[in-house]
């Protein structure tokens, strides 16, 4: 062939050419995780946009099976589905509708320096993408910016040769709605529950949002609400400009010629966070460039020496108001929600710096089974065969890793969150570990970066890259919630072998007490010398240590920053988060006609170490299914749910009232 007929076939690709090829890269390469990139997808810019409007975020998922000419199917069999996600935001206006859903790489997060959910300008149009791919059908959209502004509903389409937006529908409709946006896509799927399923998805949603309102309607027909826990926006994070660390020379270039300063200093001190007007003109000294040089006219040779002069020079770490972290509340909150457990603990570290982007690592752990389950009796451990290592057959921690907040499900191991959590000694902690694997479970352990550019190790943003900063704070955040779950594991075990032996002592107690009157003649004040040798008996195995230790006290954990202690006698820590949590999800078939199910009052150990009656969930609906269901959701393969909710009206909340019972 020659260059000519080669040249003849060579053309552009668009970018939408490019993604239908290459679906796998955006996260659509089955139709199981299809289903659940649609859904992330749409949920995600709800929440970017109620955020970002200052409202506090209702989102509805209904999720049904398509039967497409045929006979209905379960939802396990099903492979067409319809997704439905609707928000209380602020809407889009009329004439960017067509873009935002039919365009990729068209958006308002990618040229901003702000964290967000989404960044790239491609999410929603991609999935809307795959859908015409798969099932033919358009994005059905429904958005009003305001109660006096009209509803518009769009049926839109990509037009893939050149990822232009085609309107097939565009008209005014009544909607009930005052404000908000509806998004209805047509896929080919899959829906199964268990791990990395939409149910998961959503539930670990809730765990990192707890300002969030979440019902999801399950094609099975049920209904499922996250309830709000947290009745306050995060603080709205500010817009930044580049750290002039974070800018690679090409970069610089490209800015040098865009930039609408009239110099060199100007645009330094202009384009660029943390550099004055005074820190400007010493770089230009510094590099030999006059201040006055106009921006374009630094090229080659100069433009390097300013580049190797910015990196040299002493700059102010980035601001980090442009984050905004969970918390360290926020997070015990959503795992005593979520997670059945005896130790619960959260780390927010300081912020930190990768490439000139200001990110925060958060870490939390929620560790047992809960003390219900602690106090069964623990099966005798079988003799090990010679080489047999005990670690192969013990359940394993699960890691739960989020991104500015969304919950990562695929591509585990390519995360630096996990290689991080492999890489610490959680034996350390008094947790046993096999080489190369995950602590020993029951345990969750929970990773959040927040960050205005999270560098994804793909467009699917699934898996955090390895940079070393990151990889550090992440260690420096697990190395502190591992020792705090540490000092309680060893007290815990101190105390329970002093408990004991005290009740060793106390079971002896009775008898000597009628040997020695036997001995008196009947004479002897049996109650006094009881309670003496009781107090013996208490200060000779710990005292009141041993006690607090147990959680008998409701002194608290001291020096446990950030924990709750759950044991049968009640919650000690940060009591006041477990009686914000009014338990989740609520869960109902039809809610039409599910009766509300009341939280029955709960009592709460104080740090006083009164018992106080909480009004938790107090005459509101609550679901009773609670944190168990939550929690084998999180910890094993189970659906979170199950089907019929009339037994499950009946059965008591696992609220702290029925731990005080056990
Ligand atoms: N429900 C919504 N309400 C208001 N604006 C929305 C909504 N959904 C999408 N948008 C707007 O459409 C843009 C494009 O969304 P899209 O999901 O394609 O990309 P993104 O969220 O910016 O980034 P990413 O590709 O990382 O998800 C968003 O940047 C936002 O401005």
């Amino acid at each position: 062939m020659t260059a000519v007929e080669m040249g003849a076939r060579q053309r552009e690709i668009s970018v939408s050419e490019f993604f239908t090829k290459n679906r796998h890269l955006l996260g659509f390469d089955n139709p199981r995780k299809a289903l659940l990139t649609c859904v992330k997808e749409a949920v995600d810019n709800s929440l970017d946009a109620c955020e970002e409007a200052g409202i506090l975020p209702e989102v509805t998922v209904r999720l049904e099976t398509v039967a497409n000419g045929q006979a209905p199917v379960a939802p396990s069999q099903a492979t067409r589905f319809r997704i439905t996600v609707t928000d209380n935001g602020p809407g889009i206006v009329r004439q960017q509708i067509p873009r935002v859903f039919a365009k990729l790489l068209y958006g308002s997060k990618f040229h901003r320096m702000r964290m967000s959910r989404g960044q790239q300008g491609i999410g929603i149009s991609a999935a809307g993408m795959y859908g015409q791919l798969t099932t033919g059908k358009p994005v059905k959209v429904i958005s009003r910016t305001g109660p006096r502004a009209a509803a518009h509903y769009f049926e839109v389409q990509i037009d893939t040769k050149k990822n232009e937006p085609l309107v097939h529908e565009n008209k005014q409709i009544d909607w009930a709605q005052p404000q908000g946006t509806e998004v209805a896509l047509e896929v080919e799927g899959r829906y199964q529950k268990g791990r990395a399923s939409v149910d998961e998805w959503l539930e670990q949603t809730s765990i990192a949002n707890p300002h969030v309102r979440l019902v999801y309607h399950t094609p099975e027909g049920e209904t499922k609400e996250y309830p709000r826990t947290y009745h306050e926006l995060p603080p709205s994070p500010k817009e930044i400009k580049p750290h002039p660390y974070g800018i690679e020379f090409g970069a610089l270039l490209k800015m040098l010629q865009d930039t609408k300063s009239h110099t060199v200093a100007g645009f330094l001190a202009s384009d660029f966070c943390r550099v004055s007007p005074a820190l400007a003109e010493e770089i230009c000294k510094a590099a030999k460039v006059s201040p006055a040089t106009k921006p374009r006219d630094v090229k080659h040779q100069a433009a390097e020496t300013l580049y190797k002069t910015i990196q040299t020079t002493k700059i102010m770490a980035p601001p980090t108001n442009c984050i905004s972290p969970i918390g360290e509340k926020a997070i015990l909150s959503g795992l005593y929600k979520q997670i059945k457990g005896e130790f619960y603990t959260a780390v927010s570290r300081p912020p930190a710096v990768y490439r000139g982007y200001p990110f925060i690592i958060e870490a939390g752990l929620a560790f047992g089974k809960g003390p219900e389950e602690a106090a069964k009796p623990q099966q005798a451990s079988v003799p090990l065969a010679e080489g047999e290592d005990q670690g192969n057959d013990t359940e394993q921690a699960r890691v739960i890793r989020y991104a500015n907040r969304v919950p990562l499900l695929y591509q585990q191991s390519a995360c630096a969150t996990f290689k991080a959590v492999l890489s610490t000694t959680w034996r350390n902690y008094g947790v046993s570990q096999s080489r190369g694997a995950l602590p020993a479970g029951p345990m969750v352990i929970f990773v959040h970066m927040a960050s205005v550019w999270v560098p994804f190790t793909s467009e699917s943003k699934e898996a955090i890259a390895d940079y070393d900063e990151i990889q550090k704070e992440i260690t420096l955040a697990l190395r502190e919630a591992g020792r705090r779950l540490g000092i309680f594991l060893r007290r815990r075990e101190r105390a329970a072998s002093e408990f004991r032996r005290r009740n060793i002592f106390d079971l002896y107690i009775e008898e000597v007490v009628a040997a020695c009157n036997r001995l008196k003649g009947g004479n002897l004040p049996t109650e006094k010398l009881k309670e003496q040798l009781h107090k013996i008996a208490s200060s000779r195995t710990g005292g009141l240590k041993t006690d607090e230790a147990l959680g008998k006290t409701g002194a608290g954990p001291e020096g446990l920053p950030h924990s709750i202690i759950v044991t049968a006698e009640g919650i000690e820590g940060e009591t006041e988060i477990a009686q914000q949590t009014p338990g989740s999800p609520v869960v109902s078939v039809n809610t039409a006609e599910a009766e509300p199910i009341v939280r029955p009052e709960s009592t709460v150990k104080t740090k006083r170490g009164s018992k106080e009656k909480s009004n938790v969930g107090k005459g509101r609906s609550v679901g009773a299914t609670k944190a168990k269901a939550g929690q084998q959701a999180l910890f094993g393969d189970e659906p979170s749910s199950k089907k019929q909710a009339a037994p499950l009206k009946k059965k008591p909340a696992r609220t702290t009232a029925t731990r005080k019972r056990t």
